[in-house]
This record gives C-alpha cells, structure tokens and sequence, in this order.
C-alpha cells in the first residue's frame, strides 16, 4: 500500500497485479478520497468503506470453489488508454485470473468522479479488470494474472509497457507512442530487445544477434505477424567450439552439445 501512495504521489511507474490492484484501490480511496478507513473486507470484514469485497464465481460457500479461476474477458471500456495501446488497440483480451476479492462495484462511480479510471471489465460489467490514472505517467492496475500467460519471446503487454516507460518517459498520447518506440528502436542499446518486444519481433531481433547483426524493430506495437525464426523452447544444436548450428538459438535453453 505504501509502495502504491509513493508511486502514485511521485509519478512512479506501477503495475499492481491481482492483490496489487486492490490495494492501489484501497490506497486511492484513503488518500485521495479521503476515506480512512477504507479497506478490502479481506482485512477488515467491518470497514465502513468497503472498496474491495469478496465476488465469489462458481459456489458462493464452498471452500475452493469460490474463486474466479482461469481464462476470462476483459472488454476495454476506455479506448484511448495506455493498456488498450500496449494490448494493440484490441477490443477485448483473454487473462488468466485466480482470486476471490475484487473492486466493489457500487463504489466505481466514487472512484470514476475522484479520477480513478476503470479501463477494462467483464462482459457484466460488474467486475473491473483494469484501472488506470490518466494523468500518472503509468500507474496501471491489473485484477488479472498477465505473468501466466508470459514467455520469453513475447513478454505480456502490461510488463512491457511498464518497463518502456521506465527507461523512457513515453508520450502515450494518440499517435505518439509508436512515434516515440520508432525513435527508441534506433537505439541500439539494451532496450532493443524490449522494443522488440512490444513489436513482436523479440525471436527476429535473438535470430539477427545470434548471427552477429542488431537491428532495430520496424513493425507497430501490437503487431504479432512476424513469424517466428527460432526455436523458443528449442533443439538446436550447440557446436563443440560453442557456436550453434544453422545460425539458431535459444529464447529459454536445453539445446543440446556435442562433444
Ligand atoms: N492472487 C492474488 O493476488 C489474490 C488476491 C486476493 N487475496 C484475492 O483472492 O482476491
């Protein structure tokens, strides 16, 4: 909670996954609403406040069976948001949830008028999957698992927006950010690959390194077509003077050597 006021009160980049949401939730309602006593009834079952409750899925008393579980839909409410951009301007996107509690709905126009953005729901709309601070440099909350569905070779959007805009302060106005990520991917620098990344183009970008060339990304954010030119969890195979085979590498290990 105090990790979520400073990152909040000084323009801090923060990703809260899951617990990490709620509890930028509950920070924004004791401090910039001026609630003191809000909480989630995980904590405190008597708060007066309550802004983060338990939405039990499936049994509504059964131990084990209460929580919402697996794959489900995010609709993006909000178009012109920072998760929307990172996602490539798609209507909806399918994460990997597991938790109980989430954002008291009868609360979101209280937060909405305080300047609290809920920028992704299901298709009830009754559970918020995705907050935002407009006027934060990137203070983007998730009530989803975007790490489950995370690989080497194509790090999920919200870890990827957060660290561009770590290492650079991007412009996420309309138009701006593919502007500003062409400008960065000319920088042949560590965050190449995070470029590449956001582009779909991380297994282009370890194919030309492993052939001694470093390039730059080209393609827009969001923009998954490139095709992949290398093995990701693969089997190539590793010379005994240490090169590897046919020009292929490895985003995540277990070739095989000889010798
Ligand atoms: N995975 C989590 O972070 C769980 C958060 C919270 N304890 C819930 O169940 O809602």
């Amino acid at each position: 909670m105090m990790a979520a006021k400073y990152a909040r009160e000084n323009n801090v980049p923060y990703l809260g996954i899951c617990l990490g949401m709620q509890l930028a939730v509950v920070e924004f309602a004791r401090h910039v609403m001026k609630f003191p006593d809000a909480d989630s009834t995980e904590f405190n079952p008597n708060t007066k406040t309550p802004c983060v409750i338990f939405m039990p899925e499936g049994s509504k008393t059964h131990m084990g069976g209460t929580m919402r579980l697996g794959s489900r839909r995010t609709f993006f409410k909000v178009t012109d948001c920072k998760s929307a951009k990172l996602y490539g301007d798609v209507n909806y996107v399918d994460e990997r949830h597991r938790h109980r509690y989430e954002v008291n709905p009868d609360m979101v126009p209280a937060f909405e008028n305080a300047g609290l953005q809920f920028v992704g729901k299901d298709e009830t709309g009754q559970r918020m999957e995705i907050i935002e601070i407009p006027d934060h440099r990137f203070f983007v909350g998730v009530q989803f698992h975007p790490e489950f569905k995370s690989t080497p070779s194509k790090p999920s959007p919200p870890f990827v927006g957060k660290l561009l805009d770590t290492y650079w302060k991007l412009s996420w106005s309309s138009g701006k950010l593919q502007q500003t990520l062409t400008i960065c991917s000319n920088i042949h620098t560590l965050p190449t690959g995070l470029i590449a990344a956001a582009c779909g183009q991380l297994d282009q970008v370890l194919q030309d390194s492993c052939n001694g060339h470093v390039v730059a990304a080209k393609h827009k954010l969001g923009d998954s077509s490139s095709t992949p030119l290398v093995h990701q969890n693969g089997h190539a195979q590793k010379q005994a003077n240490g090169g590897v085979a046919n020009g292929t590498c490895h985003a995540n290990g277990n070739g095989s050597t000889h010798g």
